[in-house]
């Protein structure tokens, strides 16, 4: 080593996917910032996308209409664990994306393949950018996306448990209704032909129903430094 200088350790890129609800954006914002990583939310991407989509009046009942614009807004994301920020032609959208609008349409843009070519490739830049290494979460990174990640989770959870998270994030929602409507999200999302939700075949699987938030974040931290110390 010249001048006895300290090794920089190599970037770690970490993939975890699966279902809503099951603590994906919770686990890796935690995991990022314990680690000094960067952290990307691609779910936040599709939905800024859906909601530019919503904004614009575009039939989102029609996939060709949603190609045909699928490269004109300009998405940025900020990926810093402890403040991420989504911005759409520079308006911060972190609050409008997440409107019962948006969820309810999501699945039908995000199922249109030019954007998923177009929101992979910012993905793909904004991984390749971070010097220490990024969390990235979603639906098909370690699938698609950044199919060479270090380290692949698949975090997955009961309906129930799932649907009880989330209707208590949405004050007095109805646990059943949001648990139908999970269900109905997921489907689509799995059955979509361009890069479906699922498991990567070397992606580590981690059922979250019965462990603590703290408890998936302690997995996955111990997992990341497994990796790094090449075990
Ligand atoms: N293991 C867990 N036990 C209990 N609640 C959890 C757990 N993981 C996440 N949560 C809570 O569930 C909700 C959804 O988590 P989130 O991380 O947004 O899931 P996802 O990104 O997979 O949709 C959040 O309110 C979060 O605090
Ligand atoms: N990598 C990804 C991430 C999200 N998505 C889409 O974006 C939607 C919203 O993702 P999200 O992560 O914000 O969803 P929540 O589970 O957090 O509600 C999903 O239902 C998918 O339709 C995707 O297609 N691919």
């Amino acid at each position: 080593m010249e001048n006895g200088a300290a090794p920089t350790a190599k970037p770690v890129i970490v993939a975890i996917d699966g279902p809503s609800g099951t603590g994906k954006s919770s686990t890796s914002k935690a995991v990022a910032a314990q680690l000094g990583l960067s952290y990307l939310d691609t779910g936040a991407q599709y939905r800024a996308i859906t909601w530019w989509m919503v904004t614009n009046g575009i039939d989102l009942e029609d996939p060709t209409a949603i190609a045909a614009v699928a490269g004109k807004p300009e998405i940025v994301s900020g990926t810093d664990p402890a403040a991420p920020t989504i911005t759409v032609d520079g308006v911060d959208v972190a609050g409008p994306i997440r409107t019962q609008e948006v969820t309810s349409k999501v699945s039908a843009v995000s199922a249109v393949p030019e954007v998923r070519a177009r929101i992979t490739e910012l993905q793909r830049s904004l991984a390749a950018g971070a010097d220490k290494g990024i969390v990235v979460e979603g639906r098909d990174i370690g699938t698609t996306v950044l199919p060479d990640a270090d380290l692949k989770i698949f975090l997955t959870a009961s309906p129930e448990a799932r649907a009880a998270r989330r209707s208590g994030e949405l004050k007095g929602a109805d646990v059943h209704a949001t648990r139908e409507a999970l269900i109905k999200r997921d489907a689509a999302d799995s059955s979509r032909k361009t890069s479906p939700l699922a498991k990567a075949d070397d992606a580590v699987e981690v059922d979250t129903t019965e462990l603590t938030l703290a408890q998936v974040i302690e997995c996955v931290v111990t997992l990341v430094e497994e990796k790094r110390a090449g075990k």
